[in-house]
């Protein structure tokens, strides 16, 4: 009985204890729970932290963000934290690789910068240190940023030790090439009269100390200039055009007014025209029908009355008709005259283009455009009369050295004196042309040889006469010329050639000379 009792109360301290566990067991998976949430969310944490490294991580630690809130206990969420340990691992090898890779690539740009010898010597110690800090390994993405952030500190200082802080880039015997050819460009395009100072301080820009920002400023300036040019010849002609039109349209509207008008009028005439037909066969019944004198002459002229009242209404009809017409052909009159005055405006403005298309800016000479017009011209009169014709080209002696002892600008003012010395030297028939540069061609119709030869000479003495005054300096400058003849069997640019290689005999002859090739 006694074993009873005591296996009862054992029994139920057993119970009691399990009970104990029980509860003791559901507070550890409470805790156990909250460590879960707590550590998953951490995990959360760290992986938004880790965001960016790959893509592939990316993409499954939001999976396992998103998962994260779903999990209630932990082995559900340990497929998910496996994947994800492998993930972390081969993205740890990985970066591990790329931060090893990096770090070799940056030894061998150091190996590189301590090439340049003429880096200074503090710079040369800080490179040598900083590669010997490079054979330490990477363990983070952090710290290889720094090392690269100083690695361009050093390349920009020694690049800026080797251009030098204020040093530009060196003109190269190309770039003064190009500025010689766009310098001789501009010679040979025509600008307005108030872009002229702009194109001078360009040419300067081209020919003094000439730099490459210079060349590019210039490059662009006179890019500006013409495509200023062009847009202005566009809206001219549009503006024409768009009168023009408004103009056309005006007379058409005239036109078909006066059309329906006359058609109206037409119509109207028929109409008193049968009414008239009507009452004069009127008139002829009643002669024939009536017997009566008296009575004839009362119908007679009655019907004579109507007649005459329809005969007023045509004649009023057709002075209405004039008066319209004259007010139509006024208002189209006046349409016409400003449409001719548009037309003569834009004539001007396309004349005064063409003029300035074939001027020569700096000396006010025709250019190779007119040049190139007037040798057809001569050609074909050449062709037509078989008069003479001559074609000599004249070139200013060491003019190089105009420029280069005085100055462009000064080169310049010379240029134009020189143009008009050799233009008044010359007839109205004849006719000179700014070639390019310091050269000149003149084409001289209607002369003999004798003659030709004296009136060159008479040109070069001329130009030879000129009391140039450079720096208080007399300096007298001479020009070369050659010349030649039309032949029967050839092309005047044939002509051009002989006159051009006797020009270079000349200059090969001591230059300050004609030579007329025979
Ligand atoms: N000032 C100025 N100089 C120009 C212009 N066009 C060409 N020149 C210069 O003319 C010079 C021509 O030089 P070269 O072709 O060597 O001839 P040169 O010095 O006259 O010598 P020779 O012809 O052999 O007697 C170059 O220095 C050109 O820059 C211009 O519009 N204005």
């Amino acid at each position: 009985m006694k074993d009873t009792s005591a296996a009862v109360s054992q029994i139920s301290l057993l119970k009691q204890k399990l009970q104990t566990a029980r509860t003791a067991l559901a507070e550890l998976d409470e805790d156990r729970n909250a460590k879960l949430q707590t550590l998953l969310q951490f995990i959360g944490n760290l992986s938004l932290a880790c965001k960016g490294q790959n893509l592939e991580l990316d993409n499954k630690l939001a999976k396992l963000r998103h998962n994260l809130n779903t999990f209630e206990r932990i082995d559900d969420a340990m497929l998910d934290l496996i994947e994800l340990e492998r993930l972390l691992k081969s993205q740890y090898n990985h970066v591990s690789t790329q931060l090893e890779d990096n770090r070799n690539s940056l030894t061998k740009l150091v190996r590189q910068i301590q090439r340049v010898d003429s880096a200074p010597e503090k710079q040369k110690k800080e490179i040598a240190y900083f590669k010997k800090e490079l054979n330490k390994p990477f363990h983070t993405v952090w710290e290889f940023i720094p090392k690269v952030e100083q690695l361009i500190g050093f390349y920009e200082t020694v690049l800026q030790n080797k251009i030098g802080p204020e040093s530009k880039l060196k003109v190269l015997p190309k770039h003064t090439q190009m500025a010689h050819e766009l310098a001789q460009m501009i010679s040979e395009i025509e600008f307005r009269k108030d872009q002229r100072e702009q194109v001078l301080a360009i040419k300067s820009l081209l020919t003094e100390g000439l730099s490459l920002d210079g060349l590019l400023e210039a490059y662009q300036n006179i890019l500006s200039l013409m495509l200023d040019n062009i847009a202005r010849e566009k809206s001219a002609s549009q503006e024409f055009l768009f009168a023009l039109n408004d103009a056309l349209s005006a007379v058409r509207e005239v036109v078909s007014d006066s059309f329906n008008q006359t058609q109206r009028s037409h119509q109207l005439k028929t109409q008193l025209n049968n009414e008239i037909n009507t009452r004069v066969d009127t008139v002829g019944e009643v002669i024939v029908d009536t017997h009566d004198i008296h009575s004839l002459k009362m119908q007679v002229t009655e019907h004579l009355a109507s007649i005459r009242a329809v005969l007023a209404r045509k004649e009023a009809l057709e002075q209405r008709e004039q008066a319209i017409l004259r007010k139509s052909m006024g208002q189209m009159q006046k349409e016409l005259n400003e449409l001719s005055n548009e037309a003569t405006s834009y004539k001007e403005k396309l004349f005064e283009q063409q003029k300035i298309n074939l001027l020569d800016n700096l000396t006010q000479l025709p250019n190779r455009t007119a040049l190139e017009e007037r040798m057809e011209q001569e050609f074909r009169n050449y062709q037509r009369h078989k008069q003479p014709l001559w074609v000599a080209v004249a070139d200013i002696d060491h003019f190089k050295s105009i420029n280069d002892n005085f100055g462009h600008t000064t080169g310049d003012k010379a240029l134009q004196v020189i143009a008009m010395a050799l233009k008044n030297s010359l007839r109205d028939s004849e006719f000179i042309a700014r070639y390019g540069g310091e050269e000149f061609v003149m084409l001289i119709p209607d002369v003999n040889a004798a003659d030709t030869a004296q009136l060159l000479n008479r040109v070069r003495e001329k130009v030879k006469s000129i009391p140039f005054m450079f720096k208080n300096q007399r300096i007298t400058v001479t020009v070369s010329i050659g010349a030649a003849q039309i032949l029967d069997s050839e092309l005047i640019q044939e002509t051009f050639e002989r006159a051009d290689a006797a020009l270079y005999r000349a200059k090969h002859q001591s230059r300050d000379r004609v030579i007329i090739d025979a």
